[in-house]
């Protein structure tokens, strides 16, 4: 039984088509992103999700019951950090936490919680209100743990964390997901989905563009490799020479002793062979993927996919520093 399920969900605010016809699946056990430029309907799909906004048309099931008809059982089970919470600027983190219990009838370890996210015995006890945006965001995420959901959904869940904190958070979804949780979020910090997600779901103008393993969407996208070549002092001209003149080159650049090919993803071989046949010899190479980053840009920045004509951005390390 999938974690989520939507079909055919659409929902219009008026005018507004927020969702046109979505269909997605979130296998239970996965770490799946959700992505999408500002406006796309997240927010919405999400929205739908806890039951806060009800679909115009199509269905949404969570952990195998019905969004709407289900609402309070499947609140039971879920762990929801959203975008844009409510803390009672009155009661301590301490409190938030006791207070969740409560609701969900469950008996967590507050100390340990706490310690989880990363706040110390004192600023559990201060008011929330006094707390730092970081702070809030941490104890938000410490009342989405409490009662070990099976399903987590975490809506931009590292707004506001510092690098510590981002790092926490990875680690924590990581866990969750070993426990045994589905945990879904949504996030425009892609390096963070890149290091933690099973597979990510594009949604653009309401509907789903792209839904795959990082590596399929790869697979799909004619980013192409960026090869990045280590040639004897002083031969990297000429190994760029002989790049140049293969068709699977698109492009051949010169950085001190390395050339830096963009190429077709399968054509790194021939690169190599003919800088060799050139005479050069070729001390060490490297290869850079795409990053998710360059494949939500080719996937949404002129809102056709990649299949046509898109123009990809250029390669990346892959992961980048955000791992
Ligand atoms: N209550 C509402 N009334 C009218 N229009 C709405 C409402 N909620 C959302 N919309 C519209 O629906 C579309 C999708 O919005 P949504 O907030 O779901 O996007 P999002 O992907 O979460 O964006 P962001 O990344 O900026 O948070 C937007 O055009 C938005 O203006």
């Amino acid at each position: 039984m999938p974690a989520i399920e939507l079909d055919g969900l659409t929902k219009r605010f008026g005018d507004v088509a927020a969702l046109r016809g979505v269909d997605m699946t979130v296998e239970d056990g996965d770490v799946f992103g959700f992505l999408g430029p500002n406006g796309a309907g997240k927010t919405t799909t999400i929205d739908i999700l806890l039951d806060f906004v009800r679909p115009t048309a199509g269905s949404a099931e969570v952990l195998g019951m019905d969004a709407r008809e289900d609402s309070e059982a499947i609140r039971e089970r879920l762990g929801v950090l959203p975008d844009g919470y409510d803390l009672y600027d009155r009661l301590t983190g301490r409190q938030h936490l006791e207070f969740v219990a409560e609701a969900k009838r469950a008996d967590p370890d507050v100390e340990a919680l706490l310690d989880r996210v990363g706040l110390d015995p004192e600023d559990a006890d201060r008011k929330a209100g006094g707390y730092s945006r970081g702070m809030q965001q941490r104890l938000a995420l410490a009342m989405a743990l409490v009662g070990e959901p099976d399903l987590l959904i975490l809506d931009e869940p590292s707004s506001g964390l510092d690098p510590n904190g981002a790092r926490l958070m990875r680690r924590i979804v990581r866990e969750e997901n070993e426990r045994g949780a589905t945990v879904f979020f949504s996030s425009h910090i892609l390096g963070q989905v890149e290091a933690v997600c099973d597979r990510v779901a594009i949604l653009q103008d309401g509907e789903i563009v792209a839904e795959d393993s990082v590596e399929g969407l790869r697979a799909a996208t004619d980013t192409g490799t960026t090869l990045v070549v280590n040639v004897a002092p002083g031969e990297a001209e000429r190994a760029a020479d002989a790049a140049r003149k293969l068709d699977v080159v698109d492009g051949a650049t010169v950085e001190g002793d390395d050339l830096v090919v963009s190429c077709d993803g399968d054509a790194k071989m021939d690169v190599l062979t003919a800088i060799e046949d050139a005479g050069v010899d070729v001390e060490d190479f490297e290869t850079r993927e795409a990053s998710l980053e360059d494949l939500f840009a080719a996937y949404t920045e002129d809102g056709e996919g990649p299949g046509a004509d898109a123009e990809p951005a250029d390669a990346a390390p892959e992961g980048g520093d955000a791992r």
